[in-house]
């Protein structure tokens, strides 16, 4: 069965390859619908500049995000692994404008001994961060992928961000930060576990 992976799934589902072309005459006929001149020497090349633009800050979708927990590693390590402070670049589903801040993701390995090599947890971000996004689903898609991938007995996923969407249109609120959390396993059933991982987030020098 062939599905498209529109962000919303959890199994990470390769969509169509991304189509150059038709992104260009998209971004050709967006310019001309604000009364823009798109043979105008600045904007020639502009559609060709936008969808490689796209097919980058896409690229998320065309990939298996999940797939860059493949390699393990036999260390034993029965607490907590959080790497904080990850950049996040992402796009706003809603209004196409980005979103960015800060993901903080941790994990109690399984006891069998796997365990990722911290900067794969950085790249499974960006993966799921490069796709048409709303925050929620991006902070719950990292935890889940961490629980699937490396039988983890716990996984949480903060999210800091601002919404361009919300600073530069719309309410003008710049500033205005947004926290979403995903807390699975061990993090959701024992208070101990999760306020430890809470504490060193919230306690970071910055
Ligand atoms: N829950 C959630 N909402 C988001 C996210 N990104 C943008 N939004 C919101 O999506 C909503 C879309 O609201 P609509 O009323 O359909 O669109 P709009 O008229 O452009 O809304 P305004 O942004 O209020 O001008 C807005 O409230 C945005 O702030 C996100 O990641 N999560
Ligand atoms: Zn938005």
């Amino acid at each position: 069965m062939t599905t498209t992976n529109n962000g919303a799934g959890t199994a990470a589902v390769p969509a169509p390859a991304f189509d150059p072309a038709r992104a260009e005459n998209a971004v050709r006929e967006l310019l001309l619908a604000c009364g823009e001149d798109p043979d105008r020497e600045g904007l020639r090349e502009t559609p060709a500049r936008v969808a490689r633009a796209y097919a980058e800050l896409f690229a998320g979708l065309y990939t298996e995000p999940d797939a860059v927990l493949d390699k393990t590693f036999d260390v034993s390590h029965e607490e907590l692994v959080l790497v904080t402070d990850i950049p996040m670049y992402s796009t706003c589903e809603h209004h196409l404008v980005p979103f960015h801040g800060v993901a903080h993701v941790g994990y109690i390995p399984a006891l069998t001994g796997r365990v990722t090599g911290l900067s794969k947890l950085a790249r499974l971000v960006d993966l799921y961060a490069k796709r048409p996004q709303v925050q929620e689903r991006l902070t719950s898609q990292v935890a889940d992928a961490v629980m699937r991938k490396l039988d983890a007995r716990g996984a949480i996923v903060v999210i800091e961000a601002e919404h361009l969407c919300m600073a530069m249109r719309g309410v003008r609120k710049p500033g205005a930060r947004t926290v979403t959390s995903a807390l699975r396993g061990q993090f959701k059933t024992s208070a101990s576990s999760r306020a430890e991982a809470m504490q060193l987030i919230n306690g970071r020098s910055r």
